[in-house]
């Protein structure tokens, strides 16, 4: 046996014997968890409940094993032997972080400023919602009580043993106590080889607890020395890869494969990726003042519909699967009530504040970013750190103004659109925050259109825009409005949209909403049919015509959503029949309802260009398929080629990429025929829910019922 496999040997002894300890500890604990069940409730020493008790602080050690319940909870014992139920909340899930590996038998905790509450079973123990409220304390701090101290272990050990308990300790993947073990072994005198080789093992623990600032620091970054240990270059490009430092961890990475590679000519030898010099990711845009809208987004120079505007990782993401029913969709839904302003926040909602607040905790380098973005009429701390600890202010919607919805493929969902299937419930969705893409306003006349691959959102330009231009997209899509405009649709972040659609809507008129509402019903009724007989075209030509002139502003201001659906229905039903011509014209009506310029959507010689871009809705890309097809028809084959690329285009805006678009839309003719079945009876449920809709908005401004009115009219007929 070498003298390694001895001090080896003796290192898994100490773990045992403090196994030992701590067994005996929880035997001891269990006797004073009876008394506590007899003697019951510990109230805070001036019997103040729901208060944070401010300059004060309770030094208390656990007696029992955690219970996770929506927080997780732990009796706890104070110096003089008074027990009470300590809950601590925004801790992370079970499958992150064991209850077990937060606080276990032994542990030694401090918490700050208590704020004591009753609990459910009628007690009453501190309850701590801010992550730096509680302090974890170390065997060799001097502020554990002596008597407490005396069934520690020897701390005395050599940086060595200290070493191999963490190894040990890494081997059962216990992270938290590697990092105990390792920062005592530091402290011990040791070489400076040692050192580097224990705080590179430290780097793996506080990567795997999602400690990345600490863990970027123990490797050594930015200077790694003439020779630099892969194991260190690997670890700080994987702390610098979730800090979001990408240019840097792309330098790490070529430095980490410069070994591997063919020697290249006169290169240098530089082993700092400062050295290597930084990529930066040149977006065409940046953070401005807006006006009325705060902050915003604007271009810094011209870009076209199509163009990259932004791609960006979350911040932080909270996924829930998308698909119906299964085990990591509705299996477990988290819910956070605020009884005080009467909000419930559900599913990936509710999980993001705790991820957002470990990751602030965990990594106060990315706190600034976060704390800049906008956070209404919350006051934060000024301070961002305070006893060596970052400040985390909890609020439970602090932050969720920025946050976003999100499909885990919005390529998916595209498909699933096409093939008809149900969407998932969206009430539990996956949700992020982007934090360049958090500085994008809403405008129901978007210029831009939000994509996602998983937690990366990709962000469009969705109309051609001169440099200055506010970029903005729909934190809700445009609704199919008639009256009141965007009603309290944005109440959650505080404004009422005042975008043209919104601004008409509200201005309508209550008798051109009436007519508006008749003539959908009528449409509605034709929809129904089990076919659609020339007779039907030219009468729904007719309504959509009458629909129009209700309109005031031009359509390239405001654009007509609820005439798209319908126009629509109309390039299929004249392509159906082989009518190219009609066809190409109902083409450029449901271009011109979406607000597009267009000219050449006909025969004439004029070829076929978009001279303004109009709203990009998901139905963009068939609608150009159509127009390829009638052109073609016509034998108008660089009119055809055009529609193709615009169609092409759409996709690239709607999907964030064109890669897939020929698997998307497999063939046209087979993408036309699952649309085609489908197009009527879509649309008669887009207009029945928007007579819905009118229905309900117009009974809050008028006691007349619809539902009388509805009787009178079937008495007419
Ligand atoms: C995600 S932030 C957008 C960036 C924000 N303007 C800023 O200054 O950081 C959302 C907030 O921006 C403002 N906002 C966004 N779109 C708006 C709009 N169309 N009209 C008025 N305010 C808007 C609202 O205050 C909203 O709560």
């Amino acid at each position: 046996m070498n003298v390694h496999d001895v001090t080896n040997q003796y290192a898994q002894q100490m773990r045992e014997h403090k196994r030992t300890l701590l067994n005996a500890q929880k035997s001891a604990a269990y006797a004073k968890f009876a008394l506590y069940l007899i003697l019951g409730v510990r109230k805070p020493k001036d019997g103040q409940l729901e208060t944070h008790h401010r300059g004060m602080y309770l030094l208390l050690r656990s007696l029992t094993p955690p219970q996770r319940m929506t927080g997780v909870q732990v009796l706890m014992e104070d110096e003089e032997d008074d027990v009470m139920l300590l809950q601590l909340y925004l801790q992370e899930d079970e499958t992150i972080r064991p209850a077990i590996d937060v606080v276990t038998v032994g542990t030694i905790l401090l918490v700050k400023e208590p704020y004591f509450k009753v609990t459910a079973n009628g007690q009453c123990g501190p309850r701590v919602d801010h992550l730096s409220d509680i302090i974890h304390i170390q065997r060799d701090d001097t502020r554990v009580p002596y008597a407490w101290r005396l069934q520690l272990i020897d701390l005395n050990q050599s940086a060595e043993t200290l070493k191999l308990e963490g190894n040990s300790a890494m081997a059962a993947k216990e992270y938290r106590d590697v990092i105990t073990e390792y920062t005592y072994a530091l402290r011990q005198t040791t070489t400076e080889n040692e050192i580097e080789i224990i705080k590179r093992n430290r780097s793996l623990a506080f990567l795997r607890t999602k400690q990345f600032d600490a863990a970027l620091a123990d490797t050594g970054f930015p200077n790694f020395g003439p020779n630099p240990a892969e194991k260190a270059l690997f670890r700080a490009s994987e702390a610098l890869y979730f800090l979001k430092r990408f240019a840097d961890c792309w330098d790490v990475l070529e430095l980490l494969c410069k070994p591997f590679q063919a020697p290249a000519s006169g290169g240098g030898s530089e082993s700092s990726p400062a050295a290597l010099g930084s990529r930066y990711i040149h977006r065409p845009v940046e953070v401005k003042q807006t006006g009325s809208k705060g902050r915003g987004l604007v271009t810094t120079k011209a870009v076209k519909a199509g163009d990259l505007l932004l791609c960006e990782k979350a911040f932080s993401h909270a996924h829930v699967s998308d698909e119906i029913g299964s085990a990591g969709g509705n299996a477990k839904i988290s819910l956070l009530i605020n009884t005080e302003n009467n909000k419930v926040l559900l599913g990936g909602q509710a999980g993001l504040i705790t991820i957002i607040a470990q990751k602030l905790y965990n990594n106060p380098s990315v706190a600034s970013a976060f704390n800049s973005l906008y956070h209404g009429s919350y006051k934060g701390v000024s301070a961002s750190a305070v006893d060596g600890e970052p400040i985390v202010p909890y609020r439970e919607n602090r932050g969720l103004e920025n946050a976003f919805g999100s499909p885990v493929s919005s390529l998916l969902s595209h498909r699933k659109m096409l093939t008809g299937k149900p969407k998932a419930d969206k009430t539990h969705h996956s949700c992020g925050i982007w934090i360049m893409a958090s500085y994008i306003n809403h405008n129901c006349i978007s210029t831009a259109r939000r994509t996602f691959i998983g937690d990366m959102m990709i962000v469009r330009a969705a109309c051609d825009m001169e440099p200055g231009t506010e970029v903005t997209f729909w934190y809700r899509s445009p609704e199919y409005k008639l009256t009141n405009g965007s009603g309290d649709k944005f109440k959650h972040w505080g404004f009422v949209c005042d975008c043209a659609i919104c601004k008409d809507a509200r201005e309508t008129g209550f008798g051109a909403a009436e007519d508006r509402r008749r003539l959908l019903r009528s449409l509605k009724q034709i929809f129904n049919l089990p076919a659609l007989h020339d007779a039907q075209i030219v009468k729904v030509e007719r309504l959509l015509k009458a629909f129009d002139d209700t309109y005031t502003h031009p359509a390239d201001q405001v654009p007509r959503l609820p005439l798209c659906d319908s126009h629509l229905v109309l390039v299929w039903a004249h392509a159906s029949r082989r009518y190219w011509i009609k066809c190409l014209g109902s083409f450029g009506n449901v271009l011109t309802s979406l607000g597009f310029v267009a000219v050449g959507v006909d025969s004439s010689t004029t070829r076929f260009s978009i001279t303004k871009w109009g709203l990009v809705i998901n139905t963009l890309v068939e609608v150009f398929l159509h127009a390829q097809a009638a052109f073609t028809g016509i034998e108008a084959m660089e009119d055809a080629k055009r529609a193709g690329e615009y169609a092409k285009a759409a996709y690239k805006i709607i999907l964030g990429e064109n890669t897939t678009f020929y698997k998307t839309y497999k063939t046209v003719d087979e993408t036309f025929r699952n649309l085609r079945m489908s197009r009527c009876a879509k649309a008669s449920k887009r207009i029945a829910l928007l007579v819905g809709k009118v229905h309900e908005v117009e009974k809050r401004l008028t006691t007349k019922s619809f539902e009388v009115e509805d009787r009178a009219r079937a008495v007419d007929r």
